[in-house]
């Protein structure tokens, strides 16, 4: 975001446009939901404080009754600029009496543990009965980690801007900001290195398709019967033209469509047909799980691992794998497994999804209310899916899919993207309260908002 600033400083846009840009902008959308109401705006010290202040202005000149709360003087001179402008009261503390407050204490400065005056304004907000507005972003929010330094507030609004920074999609943070926005202020935001994933577009099967030629996804059940059967209902709606299990279970109540094949294991796998393989799901960690993961990686196809094999998988096993042709889709406890594994220190979500895909060469897609798909092009993060996806068996569902659309193209980053975009739009519409097997029949109905 800096580096944005600073070359759109260098292209001859001053800081004081920018921030009249972002202010105004963020001004428009502070006035559609304060529609005449009064306005408090929290003001900090640095150019987040400035923003406030362009607010605050450009609110009194649309005739609101505008407020400004600032415990302290700005500090830089582009904000002290956006303050000399405003001509309406600056109160130094206040109990926040209007329906309808603003805040913009702190944006990407804070590198601290928010205390004082600061704290106490945050506090005093966190238990008002008002609207509340987060400028850029929730002002004890880390903008790069996620974390939140302060006193927890949860807002109704958050205006994102220039650009969205990395906590606008990392918890705890996006869980307090309410709905997001983003406020353009044109700048050049080309060769980032993360992004939000665009919403992805699919095509119906080619004129001359035919089931292989969609691919033919190979799922390797072990101990347990459940959780592969879930993959499978998943996989089958979500574009391979064949699905088969591989699995020593009867499976009474498998639909008549999904192919059953067992024993002989070496021999099924070696088909050369198969476009792409799911092994974890109901896997086991006993020496069969491990022999029949090792015999699949040693296959070099594409290939989704998940649940038990993310806690079965070592450098072994990688090193007669083909890491570029793999994805893994772990939850929190399953990455730090793999961490584990790898030796990988970090603590943070974010930074630990990276290390690892440095570390192994694996596309990583970190689930969880915010989910962090790491390929060797970019990280991407994703709009918030719905709460309810927070169910036993929807990550065999999203393994399912996953492995479905990397048996129709084989590029593991693209497979992930397009199975959380599937997975949160089959949420959608089972919802509420649904069962795994309600979101793995929800993915047929799903496929159709992408085609
Ligand atoms: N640059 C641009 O072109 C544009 C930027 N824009 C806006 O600027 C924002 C970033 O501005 P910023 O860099 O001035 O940081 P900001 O978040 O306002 O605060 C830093 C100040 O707070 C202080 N401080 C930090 N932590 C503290 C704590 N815990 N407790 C107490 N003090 C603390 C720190 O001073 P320190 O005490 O560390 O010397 C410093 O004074 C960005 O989010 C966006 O809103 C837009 O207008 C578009 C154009
Ligand atoms: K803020």
């Amino acid at each position: 975001m800096r580096a944005a600033e600073q070359a759109a400083m260098a292209a001859g846009t001053s800081e004081w446009e920018l921030m009249r840009r972002a202010g105004e902008g963020a001004a428009q959308w502070v006035m559609r939901v304060a529609a005449g109401r009064s306005v408090t705006v929290l003001c900090g010290p640095g150019n987040n404080g400035g923003d406030g202040y362009v607010i605050a202005h450009a609110l009194r000149r649309k005739g609101y009754d505008v407020q400004v709360v600032a415990p302290v003087e700005p500090k830089s001179e582009t904000a002290l600029h956006a303050r000399a402008q405003f001509s309406g009261e600056v109160a130094s503390d206040n109990w926040l009496r209007n329906p309808v407050i603003v805040d913009c204490l702190f944006g990407y400065g804070l590198d601290r543990e928010v205390g004082g005056a600061f704290a106490k304004l945050l506090e005093t907000l966190s238990t008002s009965n008002c609207y509340k507005i987060a400028i850029d972003v929730p002002s004890a929010v880390h903008s790069d980690s996620g974390e939140v330094l302060g006193p927890f507030v949860q807002y109704d609004l958050t205006l994102a801007l220039g650009a969205w920074k990395r906590a606008h999609f990392l918890m705890p943070a996006m869980g307090s900001m309410g709905a997001r926005r983003l406020v353009r202020i044109g700048l050049e935001l080309a060769d980032m290195p993360a992004c939000l994933s665009a919403r992805p577009h699919f095509s119906a099967p080619d004129p001359d398709a035919h089931k292989y030629r969609r691919g033919l996804l190979a799922i390797v059940a072990g101990a347990m019967p459940g959780a592969p059967l879930l993959a499978a209902e998943g996989a089958m709606r979500a574009g391979a033209g064949y699905v088969k299990l591989l699995s020593e279970h009867s499976h009474p109540d498998a639909p008549a469509e999904l192919v059953i094949e067992q024993g002989r294991f070496a021999e099924r796998i070696a088909d050369d047909r198969i476009s792409a393989f799911l092994v974890g799901p109901g896997l086991g960690r006993d020496d069969s799980a491990r022999d029949r993961l090792e015999r699949v990686l040693a296959r070099k196809v594409p290939t989704v691992l998940d649940a038990d094999a993310l806690h079965l998988i070592d450098q072994t096993m990688l090193d007669r794998a083909d890491p570029a042709k793999l994805c893994v889709t772990p939850h929190e406890g399953e990455l730090a497994q793999l961490c584990a594994t790898f030796g990988i220190g970090a603590e943070q979500k974010l930074e630990r999804t990276r290390a690892l895909h440095e570390a192994t060469g694996l596309t990583v897609l970190a689930k969880g209310p915010d989910t962090v798909l790491q390929s060797d092009v970019m990280t991407s993060f994703f709009p918030l899916g719905s709460s309810w996806l927070s169910t036993a068996g929807t990550g065999d569902v999203l393994a399912g899919i996953a492995a479905s659309r990397l048996a129709t193209h084989g590029d593991p980053a693209r497979s992930c993207d397009e199975a959380v975009w599937l997975h949160h739009e089959a949420a959608r519409l089972a919802s509420p309260a649904f069962s795994a097997g309600d979101l793995a029949r929800a993915v047929k109905p799903a496929m159709a908002a992408f085609l």
